[in-house]
């Protein structure tokens, strides 16, 4: 219950509806009751003395009380429905807002299948229940209170004597749940993984063929099929027996009222009357035993999923505005970056930069080189606010980076990343992505300049051709260029390419740079690349190894010295150096 009351937000707007079903269905439950006190009438008061005339009147009782009934049924359903529906409709916006704002340190260890099945199956158990599954826990309460009340109320010593079997079929029916459940869930391990192994073969069909491994996959995708075959097998015969168990259980009830009941008519301290309403009345104890494990199950399992609905909701967000955040006026900023002594750890790890230490004014080109895993993207992420220093300040036009707001720091960054992510949309929808009030004319230029214009044009339909998920069907080198035009239309005043030329050939990485000379201009720019020719013309090449600084200046001054600039220098242009190690025609030997 206190999950239900902590996402009480959510449904409060429609917590009449809530009490609404509720009341529906408590009085479709008991107008219930009135069949079987109508059947008694028919017998005591109207076929036995002979009153035929009334037998009408009992009839029509019996059609207006089912009618009503019904109408009741419908109306907990309805409003069960809308009050379910709203709420997982809520909680969906809701959980996919926070998604979108949770910081990067949250995507570094969530599981996108998890998260998936948060909204889907988790929210869809939480509807039921909200809607549906706690009207009828509390209508099943209700039916063995007022069942019994009655019965006591017509002949309590029999009531008690038939009662006598309702522990032993609310402890099987207990049982069977605590079986039957872990049996599904196991099932659906079972389905999931069957899934994976298709999903994953149909992704890696060229590896799995490439190393010949067809029989392998068969092989595996086999064991998995036997083991949901086994577990489908053993919730059939649970399911198989629990019914015949609970109905023998629930007959015995009814052999002992028939014997116990039949007497008492026989000896006239019952009527007969009394004894038909008994064998109705009996229903709303026994009725209730049979769906009493599935809806405590149903309890628990949307509790479980509550929580893990409410853990999405209630995660902290590590990076955010602070309460007099600065918005920047776009017509303001320079593109003045200073890192100051920045020192940032993944966790609990190692630093993965130390003490990182440079200025790059309005305009000018920054690069980083180094090996892998060197901290080049990390300084990046630091700059885009993915995550916030442990140590030193990162500074725009010297206001440290954590006074500004997230959202209008990042207005003014674009970033093109080493893998290039498409959205399934058009190539127009794909370059002007997140942008509203662009012309056309203004997507072909950004196309144009990252040389991207002339391939779009020979696809069928343009820029309006529309890729598939991941942008399937185009090349890397034709999605980064994508990329490349989606960060130039923004205009940014700070440009960030994370290797993002590492995926074209080296023809094409001059053209696109050539291109860049222009969209660069004015703009500070921050370079990450392997080749030595994205970085030649930087102001100012950072070299980092395990995080830190080991070497800076510009290209002509970095090959002189010897150090790890020089000896990747030295291996990338093995084929044009001359003998004292230096391209033909460069540097100043
Ligand atoms: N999200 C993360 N969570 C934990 N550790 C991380 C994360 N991202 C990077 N690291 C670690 O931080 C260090 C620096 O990584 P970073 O990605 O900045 O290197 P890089 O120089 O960009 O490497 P590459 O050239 O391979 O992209 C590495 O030790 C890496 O394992």
């Amino acid at each position: 219950m206190e999950v239900l009351r902590q996402l009480r937000g959510y449904y409060q707007a429609r917590l009449n509806y809530l009490v609404l079903s509720i009341l529906c269905l408590a009085a479709a439950t008991g107008l219930g009751l009135v069949y079987p006190m109508l059947l008694r009438k028919l017998i005591d008061d109207v076929i036995r003395p002979g009153n035929y005339g009334e037998v009408v009147w009992i009839a029509a009782m019996a059609v207006s009380v089912v009618a009503v009934k019904a109408l009741l049924q419908f109306l907990h359903g309805f409003f069960g429905g809308r009050l379910g529906n709203y709420l997982a409709y809520r909680l969906r916006n809701a959980c996919y807002e926070k998604l979108q704002f949770l910081s990067f340190r949250y995507y570094d260890t969530a599981k996108t299948g998890d998260l998936m099945s948060r909204l889907t199956g988790d929210l869809e158990a939480i509807r039921n229940f909200v809607g549906f599954g706690f009207a009828q826990l509390l209508n099943l309460i209700l039916m063995v209170t007022f069942g019994s009340a009655v019965m006591l109320s017509i002949h309590w010593q029999l009531t008690l004597l038939t009662m006598i079997t309702i522990p032993f079929l609310a402890g099987v029916a207990l049982k069977f749940e605590s079986k039957i459940h872990p049996a599904f869930q196991e099932m659906r391990q079972a389905l999931s993984s069957l899934t994976t192994a298709v999903q994953e073969n149909v992704t890696g069909v060229r590896t799995v063929k490439s190393f010949a491994r067809e029989p392998h996959e068969v092989e595996k995708f086999s064991h998995r099929n036997e083991r949901y075959k086994d577990n489908q097998i053993f919730a059939a015969t649970l399911w198989s027996k629990f019914f015949p168990v609970m109905e023998l259980l629930a007959s015995i009830s009814v052999a002992v009222l028939l014997a116990a009941g039949g007497t008492l008519v026989i000896k006239e301290q019952l009527t007969l009357g009394d004894l038909v309403a008994f064998f109705s009345l009996i229903w709303f104890i026994i009725g209730p035993m049979w769906g009493l494990g599935f809806h405590i199950n149903n309890y628990t399992q949307s509790k479980a999923s509550g929580e893990r609905v409410l853990e999405i909701l209630n995660q902290p967000i590590d990076v955010k505005d602070k309460e007099a955040a600065v918005e920047l006026d776009p017509e303001e900023v320079h593109g003045d970056v200073r890192f100051e002594q920045v020192t940032f750890a993944y966790g609990n790890k190692m630093p993965a930069v130390v003490d990182i230490d440079f200025h790059s004014s309005p305009g000018s080109v920054i690069g980083f080189l180094g090996g892998t895993g060197s901290g080049k993207s990390t300084v990046i992420q630091l700059l885009m606010r993915a995550y916030d220093v442990n140590k030193g300040h990162i500074r725009l036009d010297g206001k440290d980076i954590r006074e500004i707001s997230v959202r209008s720091l990042r207005s003014q960054i674009a970033t093109v990343f080493q893998e290039t992510f498409l959205f399934s949309s058009t190539i127009k929808g794909n370059i002007a992505y997140g942008m509203n009030n662009v012309s056309m004319e203004q997507i072909i230029r950004a196309a144009q300049l990252a040389k991207a214009h002339d391939f779009i044009m020979e696809l069928p339909d343009g820029y309006d051709t529309v890729v598939g998920e991941r942008g399937l069907g185009l090349s890397g080198g034709q999605k980064q260029r994508i990329a490349i035009a989606r960060a130039l239309l923004k205009n940014p005043k700070i440009l960030i390419l994370d290797d993002a030329t590492s995926a074209v050939d080296m023809e094409t990485e001059q053209e696109i740079q050539s291109g860049f000379q222009e969209v660069m201009r004015g703009r500070t720019t921050f370079i990450i690349a392997h080749r030595i020719s994205s970085l030649r013309h930087a102001d100012e090449i950072l070299v980092l190894n395990e995080g830190r600084v080991v070497q800076r200046g510009k290209h002509e001054e970095l090959i002189d010295v010897p150090g790890p600039y020089r000896d990747v220098y030295r291996i990338q242009y093995a084929d044009h150096l001359d003998g004292a190690g230096r391209r033909e025609g460069e540097g100043n030997a």
